[in-house]
């Protein structure tokens, strides 16, 4: 084999509750990242990220996936996912690069098996390897992970209603906002609401998945750095949202909701955003199925 080409789509991490554990694959927007063997490893950028995201494959995220597998190979990344905008945008890469490395060297991984050799990517943009991207990004659906282990579940049929408004949050800043501790109150309302996120998906009850969504503790101390949050996830509720989330570290906001609903929803979305004096980009996609060769 040549050369290989896959799909590798933007993620949902956190969905409230499950930080560094739950994930969300959406079905676009996606990169799109070709391997070929070469003489040395090398990184080459077209498209969103060409410019910003380092070429140096010690601060890629899909160049240090490469060295994890021990590959000289050359990696294209034809990007397509707004950096730093809380859709796994430097997940994407070192998703889809271990899957790529995978396929073209015959490693025989599964896709479980690849998750945490992708999350080791992510020390290059978050400084640690948390897998709640990368996860969703190679498996699909709804992904949880823990440790070394990940498992997908599949979602009830729901609209992906993303905003996505012209505030810069990175991942890295976004973590150290964080409390080293939580109290145990705290924690307990959180697993709860984790737990009934994966129930509401396995018994197909988006009801529940989206009251699982809000609460959580990323909410309450990322939803500060996003100006008009309250009022943007109240117009999506009034508009038959199931409920609201921060994407990942922001500032995306994610509004699951019935398909009908969907436009509905984003123009109101829009329009709180709006009075707040903040313009947004926002896309709606579906949940997608994991890294795909194409
Ligand atoms: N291959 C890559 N693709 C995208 N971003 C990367 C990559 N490698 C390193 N980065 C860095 O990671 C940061 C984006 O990651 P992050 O803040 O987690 O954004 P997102 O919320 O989109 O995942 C950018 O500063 C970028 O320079
Ligand atoms: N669990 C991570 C998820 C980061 O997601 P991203 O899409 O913003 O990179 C965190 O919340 O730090």
């Amino acid at each position: 084999m040549e050369r290989v080409r896959v799909r590798a789509s933007a993620t949902s991490a956190n969905l409230g509750a499950g930080f560094d554990v739950l994930g969300l694959a959406l079905d676009e927007p996606y990169d799109v990242i070709e391997v070929e063997p070469a003489e040395r490893l090398e990184i080459r950028i077209v498209g969103k990220g060409a410019g910003s995201i380092p070429l140096d494959p010690e601060k890629n995220t899909a160049g240090l996936v490469a060295k994890a597998m021990g590959r000289d190979v050359l990696i294209t990344i034809h990007s397509n996912i707004r950096p730093s905008g809380g859709l796994g945008s430097s997940a994407a890469p070192a998703a889809g690069t271990a899957f790529a490395i995978n396929e073209l060297f015959s490693l025989g991984y599964t896709r479980e098996g690849l998750v945490p050799i992708a999350a080791k990517g992510e020390v290059a943009a978050a400084g640690v390897a948390h897998a709640d991207n990368v996860g969703p990004c190679i498996m699909g659906g709804l992904t949880i992970v823990c440790g070394d282990h990940a498992k997908s579940v599949a979602m009830p049929d729901v609209s992906v209603v993303a905003i996505l408004p012209d505030i810069e949050v990175s991942t890295k800043a976004a973590r150290e906002l964080l409390p080293a501790c939580v109290p145990l109150r705290e924690m307990v309302l959180n697993v709860g609401k984790a737990c009934m996120l994966v129930a509401g998906a396995s018994s197909k009850d988006p009801a529940m998945i989206g009251r699982s969504l809000m609460g959580s503790f990323n909410e309450k101390y990322r939803s500060p750095l996003i100006k008009g949050y309250e009022d943007v996830r109240a117009g999506a509720l009034s508009q038959g949202a199931y409920g609201v989330a921060i994407s990942g570290s922001g500032p995306t906001m994610i509004a699951l909701c019935p398909g009908e609903r969907s436009k509905h929803v984003e123009k109101a979305m829009i329009g709180q955003f709006g009075k707040h004096g903040i313009s947004c980009e926002s896309f709606i996609t579906r949940v997608g199925q994991g890294v795909q060769i194409i």
